[in-house]
């Protein structure tokens, strides 16, 4: 590493279709976004590790020989394919001062850093005496892949510090990415991060942060969607505060206690997905009028059947009946319950009507928005 380190960035995400249908196998449409999370990696001082995330109001150190020493406690293997342990993350929160239910965003980021400087350092080397600052465009917890993006950078970070992969940038060049293989490493460490910080995630939201694009993602398995017509989306956030922890919990709740009710929902959310992919992979590149309503229809569809699946909010209703009144169809994205909104905006909605929604999405208190582009 230079003097200067290292900035890596990774962006966050929106999912058209497949949100939680994702974590019971389905399959899920995601698309990165314009906003990203950076991370700065500069080498350390007096042997310690320092973290700065000003989004979560952190900043903490910790000497290298105490991290080695609490790695040495934390008996199992580390590897990347191996799900965090519910006593090593035990272990870390009492190391670390965080409550046994660490649901804060702070204390879900220490836990998330902690458990992965150490199975990456573990498998790779030495605790690294490095500086991290890691700070966002993206809202956090608000179904954008905040978490994701986070996990992304710390792991590129982490591993590039361990020596477990290459510095990407070649003499004179600005940026760069790492080669596919790498890639897939810092993926696989940050579906880690995602494990700790959610629970049961399906690796959706880490793999769009890391390989950016268009994609279909089903039980790991992650495909380019083949052609992506321009698609503008105008992004809501009701600000409504969430967690996707909780969320993803529920909606496996459900299904437990109502599986023959539930198990169809969640194979009816799998059709729209294929009927979206087919849709906008036989649309032309430039926009269409024509290929507008059958989107608009699946994305009226998905939104009901995620309120049967209780990810629903009365914040996101509004959203939806606020859009509807001027002729424009919504739904949640992310884990839902509040955060964000997706509005499909045809080529043929006139800049007045979707000037007329945004201020009365403002009105009722859903105030940021910005037309993204699929
Ligand atoms: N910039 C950041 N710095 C530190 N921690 C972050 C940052 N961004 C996200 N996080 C962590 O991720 C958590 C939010 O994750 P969560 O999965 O609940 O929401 P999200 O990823 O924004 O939405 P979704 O998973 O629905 O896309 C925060 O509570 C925090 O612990
Ligand atoms: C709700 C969910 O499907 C998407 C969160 O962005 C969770 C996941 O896939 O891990
Ligand atoms: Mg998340």
């Amino acid at each position: 590493m230079s003097e200067h380190g290292l900035l890596v960035s990774a962006p966050g995400k929106v999912i058209l279709h497949g949100e939680h249908a994702v974590v019971h196998g389905k399959a899920a449409l995601a698309v990165a976004l314009g906003l990203r999370t950076f991370l700065r990696l500069r080498p350390g001082g007096g042997e310690r590790l320092r973290i700065h995330l000003p989004g979560v109001g952190v900043r903490r150190e910790w000497d290298v020989a105490e991290l080695s020493a609490l790695r040495g406690r934390l008996t199992a293997d580390f590897d990347e394919s191996k799900s965090p342990g519910v006593e090593q993350l035990d272990v870390l929160k009492e190391f670390a001062g965080i409550a046994a239910d660490a649901s804060a965003p702070d204390s879900l980021a220490i836990l998330a850093f902690l458990y992965m400087c150490l199975a990456i350092s573990a498998k790779y080397g030495d605790v690294p005496s490095v500086d991290i600052a890691v700070w966002s465009e993206l809202p956090t917890g608000a179904g954008l892949g905040s978490s994701a993006a986070y996990a992304v950078c710390l792991a590129a970070a982490l591993l590039h510090a361990c020596r477990a992969i290459s510095c990407p940038l070649k003499d004179g060049e600005a940026t760069a990415r790492w080669p596919e293989e790498e890639m897939s490493l810092i993926n696989s460490w940050a579906f880690q991060g995602e494990r700790v910080i959610h629970g049961n995630p399906s690796g959706v939201d880490n793999a769009v942060g890391t390989w950016g694009g268009a994609l279909r993602y089903q039980s790991g398995k992650i495909t380019s969607l083949k052609r992506v017509p321009t698609l503008r989306i105008l992004l809501t956030n009701t600000k409504v505060p969430r967690s996707t922890k909780v969320l993803v919990a529920g909606v496996k709740e459900k299904i437990l206690k109502f599986p023959a009710i539930m198990n169809p929902v969640l194979d009816s959310i799998d059709a729209i997905s294929q009927e979206c992919q087919s849709v906008l992979e036989a649309m032309p590149t430039n926009p269409s009028p024509e290929y507008y309503p059958v989107l608009e229809e699946l994305f009226d569809i998905n939104q009901h059947h995620l309120n049967v699946i209780g990810v629903g909010h009365p914040s996101l209703d509004r959203l939806c009946r606020v859009t509807a009144s001027h002729g424009l169809h919504s739904k949640l994205t992310g884990a839902g319950g509040g955060g964000c909104g997706i509005t499909l905006l045809p080529p043929d909605a006139t800049p007045l009507a979707v000037e007329a929604a945004k201020r009365d999405l403002c009105a009722c208190g859903c105030a940021e928005h910005c037309d993204i582009l699929g």
